[in-house]
Formats: structure tokens, sequence, C-alpha cells
């Protein structure tokens, strides 16, 4: 979506999302929403709950009170098919989590097979598709452990769109990367962005929020302490907590 673009309808709602691991609180009643064709990205200091909110969103960790709903449905009530809700998302995590005893195109191919019932042939030449999207063509029936960690993060990322996800869901997905591959990860997702795909992303790279994300939540100790345009929460913040955390990134070299 083009920066600055009235806001389409809210694909993801989430709604006073409280998480505890065990006695220990870490997201205190979070609220947050994703238009469709949005880019959100989520930022915050190691250990302010980006990925337990993304886990939680995806409903890969148990919520303990407060709702997400997608697409107006409510994810969270104990009636829903966790499985098929599960389905929407694609997921992509920090550390490549790609099957390794399977081939490239063997992962990308699984959850529109097995999950999505796709007929194995459509699953085979969508995934070739996608390999030359990313630029992998040539490595589809290579094993992971053949491929750059920059390489296979960009095949995680077909795999998880692969199944034409309501929702985007990226955790980090440079952070485990030697910074020259770094760039090649994010130009796909860019690319993703501005093909319209709806996005929700935890990153540290605050460049890449500042030029591609449509809107930026800082979350700090598990709160949204401050939300709105790249260019005001990451140009102009008015929060001290906020200011505080770019300043450190701005001395990391980061901003
Ligand atoms: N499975 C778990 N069991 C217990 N505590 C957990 C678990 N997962 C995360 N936590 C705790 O929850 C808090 C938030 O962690 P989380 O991974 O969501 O933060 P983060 O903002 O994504 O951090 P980072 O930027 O380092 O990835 C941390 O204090 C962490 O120790």
């Amino acid at each position: 979506m083009p920066q600055g673009a009235v806001r389409g309808d809210v694909v993801l709602d989430v709604r006073g999302l409280v998480k505890h691991y065990d006695d220990t609180p870490v997201l205190h009643g979070v609220d947050l929403t994703v238009a469709e064709h949005e880019v959100v990205a989520l930022i915050g200091s190691s250990g302010s709950g980006k990925s337990t909110l993304l886990r939680c969103a995806a409903l890969l960790e148990e919520v303990t009170d407060g709702q997400v709903l997608l697409d107006g449905d409510d994810i969270t009530d104990p009636g829903v098919d966790a499985d098929r809700v599960r389905s929407r998302f694609g997921v992509v995590f920090q550390a490549f989590n790609l099957f390794p005893h399977m081939t490239v195109r063997q992962n990308i191919t699984l959850a529109p097979r097995v999950v999505h019932g796709v007929p194995a042939g459509e699953a085979d030449a969508r995934a070739l598709e996608l390999l030359e999207r990313v630029g992998l063509a040539d490595k589809a029936d290579a094993y992971p452990d053949r491929l750059s960690g920059g390489q296979q993060q960009r095949a995680a990322i077909a795999r998880a769109v692969a199944v034409e996800p309501r929702v985007l869901l990226l955790d980090e997905v440079t952070s485990a990367l030697d910074p020259e591959l770094v760039g090649e990860v994010l130009a796909l997702v860019r690319e993703l962005a501005e093909g319209g795909a709806t996005i929700l992303m935890a990153t540290h790279e605050m460049g890449f929020a500042r030029r591609v994300a449509d809107h930026v939540v800082f979350l700090d100790g598990g709160r949204v302490c401050e939300e709105g345009p790249p260019a005001q929460v990451l140009g102009e913040p008015t929060q001290p907590r906020t200011q505080q955390f770019l300043r450190r990134v701005v001395d990391a070299g980061r901003l």
C-alpha cells in the first residue's frame, strides 16, 4: 500500500491480547490492527514480546486473554478449528525452518497439497513459479543445507506465500543472516509488499521499516507504547521510551 494511503478493510484485529508464560505476564493487553495490503512493522527491544505477539496471533501459542479476529471472525474462540485457522497464515521465523529432509520444491508444495488439497501438478507448477520469483529456480531440487542462509530464508518465504495466506507474519526474518545476505531477503519482502501482500513483521531493521511499512507499532515491555506512520514513530517519536529505544538503535548504526 502506498505510504500515507487510506487504510483498507481490517484483516487482522488483535484486541486486548494478554499472554502469560506460567505466571509471568509477557503481553499486557495489546491492541493492533493490520488492514488489507498493509505492512505493519512491530519494533521494540529484545524481550518486548514481538515474537510472542506474532505466535499468539497465528494460534501457535495459547492466548491467556483477549481476542484475535481474522476477517472479523474471532479465531481465539474455543470452538474454532485451530488447524484450519493456522493454514490462513503464512509464518516465517528468524531461524530458517525449512524441513531439512525435503528438497526446496517439496518444502513449498507440502502445505498446499496436504493442508489445502491442491493437486500435486498444480502445487508443483506454482512452486516453480514462486521459486522463479524469489530467484531460486535453479535450487528447486536442492536440499536446504546446500543453500546459503539468504537463499534458505527466501525459500522459507516462498513456502509461506505458497498457501496464499491472508496475512504474512514475518518474525525477524533477517536477524540470523550474515549482513551481506540481509539485503536480498529484505528486497523480497519489499517486492511482496509492493505486490499487495498483507504483512505483520517484527523487525530490528529500522531503515527498512521506515521505507516499507505503512504503520509502525513500538512494543515496550509487552505494551504498545507508541504507534503511527513510520515518519512519525521513527522520525518524531513523542514517547520518552520510544525516543530512548531509537537513540540506542541509532547508536548501534541501525537507523
Ligand atoms: N516459551 C516461553 N516460555 C517462557 N517465557 C517465554 C517463552 N517465550 C518467550 N518468553 C519470554 O517472553 C518475553 C518476550 O519474548 P519474545 O520472544 O516475544 O520477545 P521479542 O520482542 O520477540 O524478542 P527478540 O527481539 O529478542 O526476538 C521474554 O521475556 C521471554 O523470555
